[in-house]
């Protein structure tokens, strides 16, 4: 998204280094002191940050806070293991509840014309194996979090989506691109025209394609790669419709992009002007999804370890 230009008269300025800040949810920063407590409770290697801050609510949260505040803790804000398994259990649905198994629409175990050029069986054999991945990464959002956006962290979207796995149980941006891809080698062209259209829900909903399908992410964008999803696609399939329908979201995306705290002009040491795109988060803290781990290591003496535990 760079381009060279030696005459820009712009508005935008270099020094920009602050900007519009989204604010996170109640149920996102309660999350966030779950989490801290696990990080004092637990042994770093015990627990994944990120398994709390995705838990959803089984009770309304004001009820669920009291029910926090009432657990005696130490100075550090540790508490016993008993007391915060007890408390997780009995408050909280799992990680990963909210999103439900759903087979694929398009799925055939060995599409007609699948990767007609691979003729070594063995290699063959492999690619099916991954195709039938597809089956295991399909989900699509319960009815829990239609019903009861409050409880969950997890976004509500229109049509069933495919998610990266393991702990990535959401559905992430610039990830769709590469899944795209994959679904279209798979001759499953319905599944990835129903991705396009969660994407494009959020530029109807937030004015930009969320780095993710999490009340957490809703501050962030990941690299634009909606409008070569729809270029592959088209490619594909010819489908001009999805096109049309696609195109006033892409200009909007367009736009968020080159709005002013994305647009930048830089000055070169031989004078020239460059205008470019710069990635910013409408943020101004520690990811919440890494928060506590975050702020531990700003304590910590700076290290590559260290540093390293900051992008986790
Ligand atoms: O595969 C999904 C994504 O995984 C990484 O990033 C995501 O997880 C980070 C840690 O929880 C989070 O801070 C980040 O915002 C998420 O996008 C990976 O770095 C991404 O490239 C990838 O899309």
């Amino acid at each position: 998204m760079a381009a060279a230009n030696h005459s820009l008269s712009s508005p935008y300025s270099c020094a920009k280094d602050s900007g519009p800040v989204i604010p996170t949810t109640s149920l996102v920063t309660f999350l966030e002191r779950i989490q801290e407590t696990a990080f004092q409770t637990y042994e770093r290697s015990k627990f994944d940050h990120k398994d709390f801050i995705d838990l959803s609510l089984k009770f309304d949260l004001s009820t669920t806070v009291k029910a926090f505040d009432e657990i005696s803790k130490t100075e550090n804000g540790s508490v016993s293991t008993k007391d915060f398994e007890e408390f997780i259990g009995k408050w909280f649905k799992s990680a990963g509840e909210d999103l439900v198994y759903v087979e694929p629409m398009d799925f055939e175990t060995e599409p007609h014309g699948f990767l007609p050029k691979v003729e070594n069986p063995e290699v063959r054999t492999w690619a099916l194996e991954v195709h039938g991945l597809w089956k295991k990464l399909s989900r699509e959002v319960s009815s829990s979090v239609h019903d009861h956006p409050e409880l969950h962290t997890l976004l509500p979207l229109p049509v069933p989506g495919m998610i990266p796995g393991s702990r990535f149980r959401e559905v992430y941006y610039w990830d769709s691109y590469w899944v795209i891809r994959g679904l279209l080698a798979s001759k499953m062209h319905e599944t990835a025209k129903a991705i396009v259209t969660n994407l494009i829900s959020w530029l109807d909903t937030y004015g930009y394609v969320l780095n993710g399908a999490r009340a957490y992410y809703t501050n962030r964008s990941q690299p634009p790669l909606l409008s070569a999803m729809v270029y592959e696609i088209y490619n594909r399939t010819g489908d001009v419709d999805l096109v049309k329908k696609a195109l006033p979201a892409l200009l909007k995306e367009y736009q968020f992009w080159n709005s002013e705290i994305h647009a930048m002009i830089i000055h070169d040491a031989e004078n020239c002007n460059h205008s470019l795109n710069r990635y910013y988060a409408m943020w101004n803290k520690p990811r919440p999804e890494a928060s506590a781990i975050v702020c531990s290591c700003l304590q910590l003496p700076f290290t590559f370890a260290s540093i390293f535990m900051l992008y986790i």
